[in-house]
C-alpha cells in the first residue's frame, strides 16, 4: 500500500497475567478510509487500540502513524490520533467548551476558537457549549467524547464501539456523522459488535477473534467472496419430507413443510436454480412464491468466528 496513515505490523501483546490478547497482527490504514474493526467481546479490539494510541505496550512489533514511530516517536504519533474511548471520562462539573478547549491545549496546539466552534457545530453541541457535562444526555456526552478527540485535529480518528449503548436515532447520526468527518480527511478506525454497524459505515472490514485477526478486506468484496444465498420457495402444498429426488440439492423444509430453502454458493458460476426449479416443475410440485436473500456480514462473521472455536 503506498503511504498508509497507520502500519501495524507484528504487533502482539501478552498481558501480565498470561492472557494473550494478540497474536501477531499486521494492518495498513489507507488514509481516508473508514475502517472497522469487527469482533466479539474480548477479541483484542480495545488492546489493539490502545497499543496504537500508546496507552498499552506491546509484547513485541512496531506501529507508524503518519510515519512517526509509535514507540520512539510517541508524541509525534500521538499528535496524529484522536481517540474517543468507550467508558465517559470527564469531569462532570466541566463545560462542554472548556473541557474541549482543554483537550486542545494537552497537544500543545494553540487556540482556535474557529475550529473548535466548527467542530462544536459539527456535532450539535453548540448549543450547548456552555452547559456542564453532569446537564447533558447520555447522547450529548458521548459527542463531547468526539469533539474532545477533534479538538487537537488528528488525521486519524479511533472510535471504540461507538454506538454501544445508544438508540437507535443517535446510532444514526453517528453514522451521518463519521461519514461527514470523512469528508474532511480524517481518517477512520472504528471497533463494533454491530455487524450492521460495519456494513453501513465502514469501506473495509478487519474481522478479529481470540487476538487473530482473520481477514481484512473490502467490504463489497468480502460480502462477494464469502456471500452464501438462498432461495425460499413457498409451496403450494405443503410437504411432509424432501422427496428422495431430490436428494442432491441443499434443502430445507420449513415452517411445517410449507416453506422450502434452497442454499447456494454466491461464488459459483451457476446458482443451479433454474435446473432445481425445471426439476420441482417435472414432479408437480407447485409454488406460490419465491424470494432471494443474500448473507449478510452477520452470517459471514459468524462462519469465521465459529471457525476458530477450537
Ligand atoms: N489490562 C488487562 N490485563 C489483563 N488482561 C486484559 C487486560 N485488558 C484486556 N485483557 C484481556 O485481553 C483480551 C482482549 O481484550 P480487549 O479488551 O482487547 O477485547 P475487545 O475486543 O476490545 O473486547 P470488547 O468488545 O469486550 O471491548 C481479553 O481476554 C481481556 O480479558
Amino acid at each position: 500500500m503506498t503511504d498508509p496513515i497507520l502500519s501495524v505490523e507484528g504487533v502482539t501483546k501478552t498481558y501480565k497475567g498470561g492472557v494473550t490478547a494478540l497474536q501477531p497482527v499486521d494492518l495498513e490504514i489507507r488514509r481516508g478510509e473508514i475502517f472497522a474493526l469487527l469482533g466479539p467481546n474480548g477479541a483484542g479490539k480495545t488492546t489493539l487500540i490502545s497499543i496504537v494510541c500508546g496507552i498499552v505496550t506491546p509484547s513485541a512489533g512496531t506501529i507508524r502513524v503518519d510515519g512517526h514511530d509509535a514507540l520512539r516517536d510517541y508524541k509525534g504519533a500521538r499528535r496524529k490520533i484522536g481517540l474517543v474511548p468507550q467508558e465517559l471520562s470527564v469531569d462532570m462539573f466541566e463545560r462542554v467548551i472548556d473541557t474541549v478547549n482543554f483537550s486542545r491545549g494537552l497537544f500543545g496546539r494553540a487556540p482556535d476558537p474557529a475550529y473548535v466552534e466548527q467542530v462544536l457545530r459539527d456535532l450539535s453541541l453548540w448549543d450547548k457549549r456552555h452547559a456542564k457535562l453532569m446537564e447533558l444526555s447520555g447522547g450529548m456526552k458521548r459527542r463531547v467524547l468526539i469533539a474532545k478527540a477533534l479538538s487537537h485535529e488528528p488525521d486519524l480518528l479511533f472510535l471504540d464501539e461507538p454506538t454501544a449503548g445508544v438508540d437507535v436515532e443517535l446510532r444514526r447520526d453517528m453514522w451521518k456523522l463519521v461519514h461527514r468527518l470523512r469528508e474532511r480527511g480524517v481518517t477512520i478506525i472504528l471497533t463494533t459488535h454491530y455487524i450492521e454497524e460495519a456494513e453501513e459505515m465502514a469501506d473495509r472490514v478487519g474481522v478479529i477473534a481470540k487476538g487473530k485477526l482473520l481477514l481484512v478486506e473490502e467490504k463489497a468484496e468480502m460480502m462477494k467472496k464469502l456471500g452464501k444465498r438462498e432461495m425460499v420457495l413457498t409451496l403450494a402444498e405443503p410437504m411432509t419430507a424432501i422427496p428422495a429426488e431430490l436428494g442432491e440439492w441443499n434443502l430445507t423444509l420449513e415452517d411445517e413443510g410449507k416453506r422450502l430453502r434452497y442454499i447456494f454458493d454466491a461464488r459459483a458460476e451457476r446458482t443451479g436454480i433454474p435446473s432445481l426449479l425445471r426439476q420441482l416443475g417435472d414432479m408437480d410440485i407447485g409454488f406460490n412464491d419465491l424470494e432471494t436473500y443474500k448473507s449478510s456480514l452477520e452470517d459471514i462473521f459468524v462462519d469465521l468466528v465459529e471457525g476458530t472455536r477450537a
